[in-house]
This record gives structure tokens, C-alpha cells and sequence, in this order.
């Protein structure tokens, strides 16, 4: 049995379940504002933390105050209203969740601090808004808009699935509109553009596009994506007939500034999304040479959106954004950098055994929903897309117009389970992804973030499953440290969990099948039953496995989730200190050529056994021989605590902590190692999509 059976699993999800309209609705539910706080205290000045502290316990104090430490600029009379009624409404409702922001109703609710009628957002835009649902701003939305509305630069962060896009996208809008670039607003043809926002990959530039796009066109307003891969004609007819904002990723949009194409003389804003992404994916120069073409920088109003800041993004903040520039971090210095709105799993699995345990993982933990499996290379992900039945892999090797079609696709539900190399991890939003796999522990703990956001978005919950090696556990605490996660630790699903939650399903499909078909089928029924020596139900039981398609059930391995093996503990009643050693107990009963098939040895933490898988056809004998011997061998339902290895040992042979090549860990193809060697390279050069 798994450690967390998976019925239970699915039932403890229960709660979290959300179908198309819920997730609606509770996307309208999810509303919330850092307490109080108009800038993240993460991100506050000495003077400014001062000011605000002085202002909890003055709660009077004015809000000439704040501005004074926050902004040389002076905001417009109404907004220093609408700002005052807000915190006077902030202040009134107070209600703050456990993650120490201020919770409130998306519904159109006027004592909603964050209801769209208390920004200034014009009703075209706000009607626009509430066609899709929302009807209150998310806190990193509602933290930045003023600020962003008010002419600041900004460097921004929120964990995923918060809404950063809109918090740049709706102040971006109104200020082009109705803010301070409405006396400069041109709509003649050939303009040149307004607005230039930088993404790091192409999937991602188009989904901001489509944002822009789509509330852009409340006002008039046109944008255009410029990304790599894809018609450069097209691309350049569209800018010089004249547009508003233009979106792109680094590569292209650097080719149109070369080219003169793109000019940048009435360019009001610039935005950079994901930008500790451009700095993985080596386009730092690339980046730079494009914030460098703006001539008059003072004109230039600059926002940064970053998961992290690294040391390049300080610096290009530092470069390109003005001394007086704001910073909002809604994440800060707490532990948890990862969603609090998915549960995070992690579950020990060969490499060789992934393909059998992902479609069952699937089974139970995505209810119904759509899932993506990261890999860590192209291959892993052609490979494992082509063992997953309905499955589609997405890389960096599938040329542009497939990469749009099989996004699409997942987009729209024709297929379910999308493969995909961390190109998909970053910023994109589709809806009703209920379950994130990742086959391996990734390098860097921002891509973990950043896989596992994919799921839990704009207030909904998802799950995310991290398959590991056994031997490779110290990855998974690493993970764990990094991003402030407690990992669920689950074993597979076993084959008779799985059967049992589809017989159920069959068993429901059975009951609403209509009774005009009992004549047709009856007599068949009655000749299987007269010449069967089963009972009515044990036949019944067999027509069930049929009708979901099992004709026998397989035991699958907790060590490592391999089929048709088990897992077994052994105690000697004295102290186990090495792999070694349960070897040489094993061999006082066992032939050594059999030994060869032992794989895993794992130390308990209790230090007084060992757990280690062998083939489920020779479970008896291993139990069977222990009992002429001071030692016992039983077969495990559940995972007792086992020691934890610090330091990958032990080569490609699955040997780990106690290396002993011949006897231990691994088992199947590949062994291990590969994911390890190969993970995908980091920092400046070379063609960003061949390593994706
Ligand atoms: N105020 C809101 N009310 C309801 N839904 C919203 C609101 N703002 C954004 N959303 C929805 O939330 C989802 C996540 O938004 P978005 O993609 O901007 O998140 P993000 O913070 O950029 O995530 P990531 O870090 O993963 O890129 C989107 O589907 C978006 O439409």
C-alpha cells in the first residue's frame, strides 16, 4: 500500500476540487491586499519601514506622510482620494489570512478594498475586466497600480499564478488613456510604439499579447508580438503600419531595433516579465542593447517583474530603472517561495518505471483535469510523451507553428497531458491544470517554483508530484530547503488502488447503463454463470476489470515503483550499518547469483534494518529462507523511515550511499545518473531553444 492510500489522497483533495465554473467563481473569491501595506515591508526603505511602523500605531497619521517617503510625484487630487478611501476600507475590514494578507470578496462588493471601482479603472476597462470574471484586483495588482498609474518605476514579485500580468497590463492602459500620456495619445497610421514588453520565451510573449490585445481593444489600442520562429514579414508590416504596444522576446525584438524597424523615440513604458528568466536563458546582452536604444530615458517609464533577483537583475534595475523607483515583493524573505495553493508531493521512482507509474498518478491525483509532466531534456520528453498514451511533448526541438498547434490543443482539451521541457515552466496560465509531474528533481530550485505554479492558479488548487530516485533523496531535502516547501512523501500508486478507483467508476457506469439491454445480453450472462464455477459477484468482479481493462494486477515496488516488484525489510536484531552487510546476511540463505536482482538497499533510519526491492515472483523464498537464519524478512505495506544520503555516491550504478556496484540501487534502463549529468545549462550563449 502507498504511505498515503490513494483513495484517502484523493479524498483529502477533496475540498480543493474545482470545476470550470468554481474555479470562476473562486478565482472572484481569491482577492486580497498585503495589510495595510501600499509597498511589500520586504522592499521598504530604513525610512520607509519607519514611517509605516510610526503609522500602525498612529493610525492617524497622514497619508502626506507616506507619499512624502514613497513618491516625488504628486498624485492627482481624485487619487489621493480614492487612495485614502481604500486604506480607510483596508483598515475597516482587516480580514488577513495566514499568510498575513488581507483577504476579501472578488464579488462586486463596494467594502471590497480591492474592488475594481475603488482604482481608477475606467468602466470600458472595467467591464471589460468583469467579462472575464474579475471584479477586484489580486494584492500584487493592488499594491502596484497606484504606483505604476502615478509614473514610478518598478521592480515587482509575487509567487505564481498571483496576476503580475495584469499588474502591469491595467495601470499601462489607463495611463496610455486616460493618465498621462492621454494629451500624447496618437492613433495615426505609422506610429511608433508606446509601450515594449520583453518575455523570455515565445509562448509566453503570446500570452501577454493576448492580454494586451484583448483589453488594449476596450480603448483602441493595437499591440503586435515579435518572437523568433515565426513570419519576420508579418511581424515588421504590422510595426510599421503602426502600433501601440509591441510585445516580444529578446532575440526578435533585437533584430527589429537593428534593422531600424523598431524605434523607440515615443516609447512610454518598457516592461521586463520574468527577468531572472532572460538571465538563464542568455539573453542578457541581448536585453541590455535593447533597454540601451532609448535615447531619453526620463521619458521612459521602466517596470521589472522578477521571480527572484539575482545580481543581474539588481544591476539592471540599478542601470535602467530611475533612482526613485519602488519596490513591491510580495514574497520577501518568507519561507515559502513555492504556491501555498498546491500540495506538493514527492514520490521515489526509477527512471525505468515512470512510464507505468505517471499514467496512474495521473489517474488519481488529476481529476480529470489537464496535467503537464516536466522532463529535464528534449529526449526525456519525446520519449516519455510517446510511452504516454494521448500525450503531446513540447520543446524547443518542435518546430514554431507545431509548438502553437500543440498548445492550442492543450489549451482547448483535445488532448490532457502535455511533456514538456522547462519552455513550458515560466508564466504560462492555462486553465483547469490540476496536476504538475516532474520525473526528477530539478537543478535549480526556480525552476521547482516555477513547474509546481503551473498548477494552484488565481486562487484555484492543484497537486504537484516530484518523481526521484531513491538514492537520489538528498535532492529532494535540497528542494525542500530552497523553496521553503514540506513535501507530502507518497509511494506510487499501486496497481490495486488504481484498479479499485476504476472499478468504482465502472461500477457507477454499470448502474446508469439503461435495463433495455438486460433481454439482449441475459442469455450470454446465464451461460457464463451456469458453466463457471465462480459466483454470481466474483464473475460480476471479473467483468468490472474487464470493462476498465484489466485482466490481471501487477505489485509494483514502494522503494523504487517498479512493476512486478516488491519491497522488503530486513531485521537481524542488531545494529545495520552498511549495504554490505545485508548482503552477506542474505547470502546465508540465498544463491549469490540470485543476489543480482536485489536492488535499492536502503537503510532504515532506526538503524536496525534495511529495506531493498526484489522480483515479486521471489518474495516467498527470500522469506521463506530468512527463517533458518537469526534474521526476518517481511514484506512492506508501508515505507518505515530511511536513512537519508547527504552526498550523491556511488556513479551511475545506483550504488548511493553504500556503493556496492554489483548489489544496490538503480535497476532498469539508464540506471539512474542521466538526469543528473544533463541538466540544461544555465547563463549567457548559444541558441536558447536547443536547450530546451
Ligand atoms: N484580479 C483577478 N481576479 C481574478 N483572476 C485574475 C485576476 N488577475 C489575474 N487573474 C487570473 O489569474 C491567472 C494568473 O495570472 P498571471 O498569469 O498573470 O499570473 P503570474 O503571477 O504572472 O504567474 P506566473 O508567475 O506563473 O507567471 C490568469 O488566469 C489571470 O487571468
Amino acid at each position: 500500500m502507498p504511505s498515503l492510500p490513494i483513495v484517502s489522497a484523493a479524498a483529502a483533495a477533496e475540498p480543493m476540487a474545482v470545476d470550470d465554473s468554481a474555479s470562476k467563481k473562486s478565482k472572484r473569491k481569491l482577492k486580497a491586499v498585503a495589510a495595510g501595506a501600499e509597498v511589500a515591508p520586504a522592499s521598504l526603505s530604513k525610512k520607509e519601514k519607519k514611517e509605516k511602523k510610526r503609522k500602525v500605531k498612529e493610525p492617524s497619521s497622514s497619508d502626506e506622510e507616506e507619499k512624502s517617503s514613497t513618491s516625488s510625484d504628486e498624485p492627482a487630487p481624485a487619487a489621493k482620494k480614492a487612495k485614502k478611501d481604500r486604506k480607510n476600507k483596508k483598515a475597516e475590514s482587516g480580514e488577513v489570512n495566514d499568510d498575513g494578507e488581507l483577504t476579501a470578496s472578488g464579488d462586486e462588493n463596494p467594502t471590497d478594498p480591492n474592488a475594481l471601482t475603488n482604482f481608477r479603472i475606467s468602466e470600458p476597462l472595467r467591464q471589460s475586466l468583469k467579462s472575464k470574471g474579475i471584479k477586484a484586483l489580486f494584492p500584487i495588482q493592488a499594491t502596484t497600480f497606484d504606483l505604476v498609474l502615478d509614473g514610478h518605476d518598478l521592480v515587482g514579485r509575487a509567487r505564481t499564478g498571483q496576476g503580475k500580468t495584469l499588474a502591469f497590463v491595467l495601470p499601462l492602459l489607463e495611463s496610455l488613456v486616460n493618465g498621462a500620456h492621454k494629451a500624447s495619445r496618437r492613433t495615426d497610421y505609422g506610429r511608433l510604439p508606446s509601450v515594449l514588453v520583453l518575455l523570455p520565451t515565445r509562448e509566453l510573449a503570446k500570452q501577454v499579447n493576448t492580454d494586451f490585445a484583448f483589453y488594449g481593444a476596450t480603448f483602441g489600442l493595437t499591440s503586435c508580438c515579435v518572437y523568433g520562429g515565426s513570419d519576420y514579414r508579418s511581424q515588421e508590416i504590422a510595426i510599421r503600419k503602426g502600433v501601440d504596444i509591441v510585445v516580444g522576446t529578446p532575440g526578435r525584438v533585437k533584430d527589429f531595433v537593428e534593422k531600424g524597424t523598431l524605434n523607440f523615440k515615443s516609447l512610454k513604458f518598457r516592461v521586463l516579465d520574468e527577468a531572472d528568466e532572460m538571465l538563464n536563458m542568455g539573453f542578457v546582452d541581448d536585453v541590455e542593447l535593447i533597454l540601451g536604444k532609448v535615447e531619453d530615458v526620463t521619458k521612459v517609464q521602466t517596470l521589472l517583474f522578477s521571480a527572484t533577483i539575482p545580481d543581474w537583475v539588481k544591476k539592471l534595475s540599478m542601470k535602467f530603472l530611475k533612482a526613485g523607483k519602488k519596490t513591491v515583493d510580495l514574497v520577501g524573505d518568507e519561507k515559502l517561495k513555492a504556491s501555498a495553493s498546491v500540495r506538493h508531493l514527492a514520490l521515489p521512482c526509477n527512471r525505468a518505471a515512470r512510464a507505468q507509474v505517471i499514467p496512474d498518478i495521473i489517474r488519481c491525483y488529476s481529476r480529470g483535469g489537464r496535467t503537464i509532466i516536466f522532463t529535464e531534456t528534449k529526449e526525456s520528453a519525446s520519449e516519455l510523451s510517446s510511452l504516454i498514451s494521448g500525450s503531446r511533448a513540447l520543446h524547443g526541438d518542435v518546430v514554431q507553428a507545431q509548438r502553437e498547434v500543440i498548445l492550442a490543443g492543450f489549451r482547448s482539451g483535445k488532448f490532457l497531458v502535455l511533456v514538456a521541457t522547462n519552455v513550458a515552466a515560466r508564466g504560462l496560465d492555462i486553465n483547469d491544470v490540476q496536476l504538475i509531474i516532474q520525473c526528477e528533481p530539478p537543478r535549480d530550485v526556480e525552476a521547482y517554483i516555477h513547474r509546481s505554479g503551473r498548477t494552484g492558479r488565481a486562487g484555484n488548487t492543484g497537486v504537484a508530484v516530484m518523481l526521484f530516485e531513491p538514492r537520489y533523496k538528498f535532492s529532494v531535502n535540497r528542494i525542500e530547503r530552497e523553496s521553503g516547501v514540506k513535501f507530502e512523501h507518497i509511494s506510487a500508486p499501486q496497481p490495486t488502488d488504481v484498479a479499485q478507483s476504476a472499478g468504482n467508476e465502472a461500477a457507477e457506469a454499470i448502474a446508469s447503463v439503461s435495463d433495455s439491454v438486460i433481454p439482449v445480453f441475459r442469455q450470454q450472462a446465464e451461460q457464463l454463470l451456469n458453466s463457471s464455477s465462480l459466483s454470481a459477484a466474483d464473475l460480476l468482479a471479473k467483468a468490472l476489470a474487464k470493462a476498465v481493462g484489466y485482466t490481471d494486477i501487477k505489485k509494483r515496488s514502494l522503494l523504487s515503483s517498479m512493476e512486478n516488484h516488491t519491497t522488503l525489510l530486513l531485521q537481524t536484531g542488531q545494529p545495520v550499518y552498511a549495504a554490505g552487510y545485508v548482503i552477506f546476511t542474505l547470502k546465508r540463505f540465498m544463491p549469490e547469483d540470485r543476489l543480482a536482482d536485489v536492488k535499492g538497499i536502503t537503510l532504515t533510519a532506526d538503524g536496525v534494518g534495511a529495506v531493498f526491492d526484489v522480483p515479486s515472483a521471489e518474495v516467498e523464498d527470500y522469506i521463506q529462507g530468512a527463517k533458518n537464519t537469526m534474521a526476518t524478512i517481511e514484506e512492506v505495506t508501508q515505507l518505515p523511515p530511511l536513512q537519508e544520503n547527504d552526498q550523491p555516491r556511488g556513479g551511475n550504478n545506483g550504488g548511493g550511499r553504500f556503493g556496492n556496484r554489483r548489489f544496490s540501487g538503480g535497476g532498469g534502463r539508464g540506471g539512474g545518473g542521466r538526469g543528473f549529468g544533463r541538466g540544461r545549462g544555465r547563463g549567457g550563449g548559444g541558441n536558447r531553444f536547443n536547450r530546451r
